[in-house]
């Protein structure tokens, strides 16, 4: 979920770079051409060429981090070939390449990469009898230093709009949006691979009697605790989401043999360590549906609910396994 958003800004970027490489580089590349200067044309064509191809694969591929890391260094080094082949115009395309490298890779990658091009420039280009080599130094180091400043800073913007985006506000487990996509990821992975994913719903038992009894800021707090627990027992790769109210869904990836004995071990954990203000002990029931061949996102909620349905109609305080 938070990759697909990200995907997608980096995505539409990548195609914004292809255009301006066009639209700003090719008229160079044609007046290079009738200017005589053949070898600066050849190298503007294939930037541009590169350029446009890398786009492509990522827009077909979708492997756009990758690309945008070879996008990067494909051209920082023509900056760094054009700049000392052709002198003074062709070195000044430093800045907005440099620029560029912040908008494609993280920023610590794109202040390396930039360093690397600024000192390669430095050492082949011969213009530097005619630009003082400390203005240039002064100058790329700013606007690096800037756009570095800039690029973070946006980059912690992004991290705050993906966890507002996917995360319950309340509990801090994730929202039904995230769960959505998850759930289509799991079940995509589980046709594709062969793999055994599992999802369950864990409703807490006669919550209303302790918001009606506390008050709705300890139950509050319950659900936050209950999160707590619940995710300090599950594995790196287990998902808990807020399904509504004080329903749950935790999804499980990959499952094995023993899933019944982890249900019961979480279930008899929650138990343990969640508890009303005067320390009585709260319940959870389970409706666990593992992963069966043809499983849509519905049918696989749909299972895990009537499954949870008859845990709560049979006393509550235990897990019913779909597959029994
Ligand atoms: N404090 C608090 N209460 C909530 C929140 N969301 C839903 N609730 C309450 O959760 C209660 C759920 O009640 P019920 O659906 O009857 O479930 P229950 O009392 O747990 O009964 P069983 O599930 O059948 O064991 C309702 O009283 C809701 O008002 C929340 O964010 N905070």
């Amino acid at each position: 979920m938070i990759n697909q958003l990200q995907q997608k800004y980096q995505l539409s970027l990548l195609l914004l770079l292809g255009v301006v490489a066009v639209l700003g580089v090719l008229p160079f590349a044609v007046i290079r051409y009738l200017e005589g200067n053949l070898i600066a044309a050849v190298i503007d064509i294939t930037l541009v060429l590169g350029i446009i191809m890398l786009v492509v694969y990522a827009y077909l591929s979708l492997h756009i981090r990758v690309v945008s890391i070879v996008i990067a260094i494909f051209i920082n080094t023509g900056v760094v070939v054009i700049g000392s082949a052709n002198g003074i115009d062709s070195f000044l395309w430093i800045y907005p390449v440099f620029v560029s490298t912040f908008i494609l890779v993280k920023p610590v990658e794109a202040f390396i990469i930039n360093t690397l091009a600024g000192i390669a420039l430095a050492l082949l280009s011969d213009i530097f009898v005619i630009v003082s080599l400390d203005s240039y130094i002064i100058s790329i180091l700013m606007l690096s230093l800037c756009s570095f400043v800039y690029a973070s800073h946006s980059a912690k913007q992004f991290s705050l709009l993906e966890t507002l985006n996917t995360v319950d506000a309340l509990t801090g487990a994730f929202n039904r949006r995230a769960m959505s996509v998850d759930i289509k990821a799991a079940l995509a992975t589980a046709e594709r691979n062969g793999g055994k994913p599992m999802l369950a719903i864990l409703d807490l038992d006669y919550f209303k009697a302790i918001n009606d009894k506390f008050g709705h800021a300890v139950g509050d707090q319950v659900l936050k605790d209950f999160v707590a627990i619940t995710t300090s027992q599950i594995r790196q790769y287990d998902r808990l989401y807020r399904f509504g109210g004080e329903e749950f869904v935790l999804l499980v990836p990959q499952i094995n043999e023993h899933y019944h004995t982890f249900i019961q071990h979480l279930r008899t954990a929650i138990k343990n360590a969640l508890k009303t203000p005067d320390g009585k002990e709260i319940t959870v029931s389970f409706g666990v549906a593992p992963w069966l061949p043809g499983t849509t996102e519905d049918s696989w909620l749909k299972r895990a609910d009537k499954a949870l349905y008859l845990a709560k109609n049979s006393g509550r305080d235990r897990a019913i396994f779909s597959d029994e």
